[in-house]
């Protein structure tokens, strides 16, 4: 398999080139140059088997030329292995139409875990095949980081530099970064947005002087690996509910895009997906580009879901490239725009791609405290504020009858107790192997956003290239 940039000016690569470069050269993200297709009789052979057997049965077209089965199934083995419930991501039954997909049951309780495990597992083997060192730069707005820090502490070929905006993660999100004493681990708060963090990786990977000096790697879901690892558990659910021969919704709480984008990609393997309900908190861009066409970027508002307080969506540059035709100089020329002036209008070919399968809605607090209620109070669940964002969506959605409705529960609720207990009144308690969290020592540097005082802390503690 050979993917190209959405920009079409980068080199295609393979998938362990591709997995070790993150962002493309030409400032574009990797996709596949086309995508594999499953026939029904592929999905329904995937019935009944283990997490760890689909998840090689979805992935193996797009490793080809890098991993054996063999490998991919040992890579998958140890990175599933950490889960702590057999299903790795099992489904919960809300009523006669909602399903819950738990996605929380890795090491770090968000559903960044089912990729960055296996992430973690591939740069292992990938350096190993090469005298070679990595350095990670990554922002998070508070999951991401503290799974990726999971997966590479202590890894001898990398160092990984994480940036999260000071005072806008929850105290378990900052902790779980921030009290993991490996030598190979950095954190730093930067006085702004995830925004501005991401803005800030991105800078990096586009100047090649920096970037090729330190071997930079990335860890957000603009590497394709981490999108591929998702695509798992949209096959993994449909199949349960009675996919090939029914279809099934889902509802995606979202942010970069990474998520739901993974959704797509299920579908246009073959998957029978009837819609994806895009559900955004205040902080609505995508909302108003899938509805109107605006993708422009707002202020960030600082919500009860801060994992999705993000205005610009990293991936929906992929969703543009392949709902709009797949024209990368064209969008290399509309994302500069973009980056110019902090708005654009998606074109007609791309609003229309967008429509075959998208949905969207805006989710306010309150709307989100009442979903979490609904899911106690109807079926003593307690779910956490972004799965209800997702929830609130899904409750609005038209889909035909006897499709069921699966959202996506992205977070577990002892990361964000304080919103939970007060839509409740119960406080959540962390699983006990984190009963300690709050008694651990924190190290982390504070620096302003910009990319001087980023790069020259990077540039004094990473490895550089022999
Ligand atoms: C708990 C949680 N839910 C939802 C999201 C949104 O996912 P995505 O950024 O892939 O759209 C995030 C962050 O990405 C998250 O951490
Ligand atoms: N919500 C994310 C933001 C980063 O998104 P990613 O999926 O691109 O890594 C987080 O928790 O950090």
């Amino acid at each position: 398999m050979q993917y190209v940039s959405t920009r079409g000016s980068a080199p295609a690569l393979g998938f362990e080139d591709v997995t070790l470069a993150g962002l493309a050269s030409d400032g574009g993200l990797y996709v596949p140059e086309s995508w594999p297709r499953f026939s029904e009789a592929d999905i329904r052979a995937l019935a009944g088997l283990s997490y760890v057997e689909t998840a090689v049965r979805v992935m193996a077209p797009y490793v080809t030329g890098s991993l054996s089965e063999d490998e991919l199934r040992e890579l998958c083995t140890a990175a599933y292995g950490r889960f702590s419930h057999k299903a790795v991501t099992p489904l919960v039954q809300l009523d006669h139409q909602h399903w819950l997909l738990e996605l929380f049951h890795g090491p770090t309780l968000a559903f960044k875990d089912v990729a960055l495990q296996l992430l973690g597992q591939l740069f292992e083997r990938f350096l190993s095949r090469r005298d070679d060192h990595l350095t990670i730069v990554g922002a998070t707005s508070g999951d991401t980081g503290s799974a990726a820090i999971d997966a590479v502490a202590g890894r001898e070929k990398i160092d990984i530099f994480m940036l999260h905006p000071e005072g806008r993660v929850s105290d378990v999100q900052r902790r779980q970064m921030t009290t993991v004493r490996a030598p190979n681990v950095h954190n730093i708060a930067i006085e702004g947005s995830f925004d501005d963090a991401q803005a800030l990786v991105k800078a990096m990977f586009n100047d090649p002087a920096f970037s090729t000096k330190f071997n930079l790697s990335a860890v957000n879901s603009i590497n394709w690996a981490r999108l591929m690892a998702q695509v798992v558990y949209y096959f993994y659910a449909a199949v349960r509910l009675g996919a090939p021969e029914r279809q099934v919704a889902f509802s995606v709480p979202t942010g970069n895009f990474g998520d739901v984008f993974a959704g797509y990609v299920a579908a246009q393997m073959g998957l029978p997906v009837a819609k994806l309900m895009v559900a955004t908190n205040v902080n609505d861009i995508l909302h108003r580009a899938l509805a109107d066409g605006d993708y422009s970027q707002g202020q960030v508002v600082q919500t009860s879901t801060p994992s999705m307080d993000i205005q610009i969506s990293s991936n929906f540059e992929r969703l543009l490239f392949d709902a709009g035709g797949r024209g990368g100089p064209a969008l290399a020329e509309q994302m500069k725009g973009f980056e110019t002036s902090r708005a654009m209008r998606l074109t007609n070919a791309q609003r229309a791609g967008a429509a075959k399968l998208f949905s969207s809605a805006r989710v306010d607090g309150d709307a989100m405290n009442m979903a979490i209620r609904w899911a106690f109070d109807g079926a003593g669940q307690v779910i956490d504020p972004h799965t209800a964002v997702g929830l609130a969506a899904a409750r609005g959605m038209e889909v035909e009858a006897g499709v069921p409705i699966v959202t996506l529960a992205t977070a577990h609720p002892a990361k964000f107790r304080e919103a939970v207990e007060r839509a409740t009144g119960l406080r959540p308690p962390l699983p006990t192997r984190m009963g300690d969290l709050f008694a651990r020592e924190e190290a982390y540097a504070k620096l302003p956003a910009t990319f001087e005082a980023i790069t020259a802390y990077v540039a004094e503690r990473a490895t550089p290239r022999a």
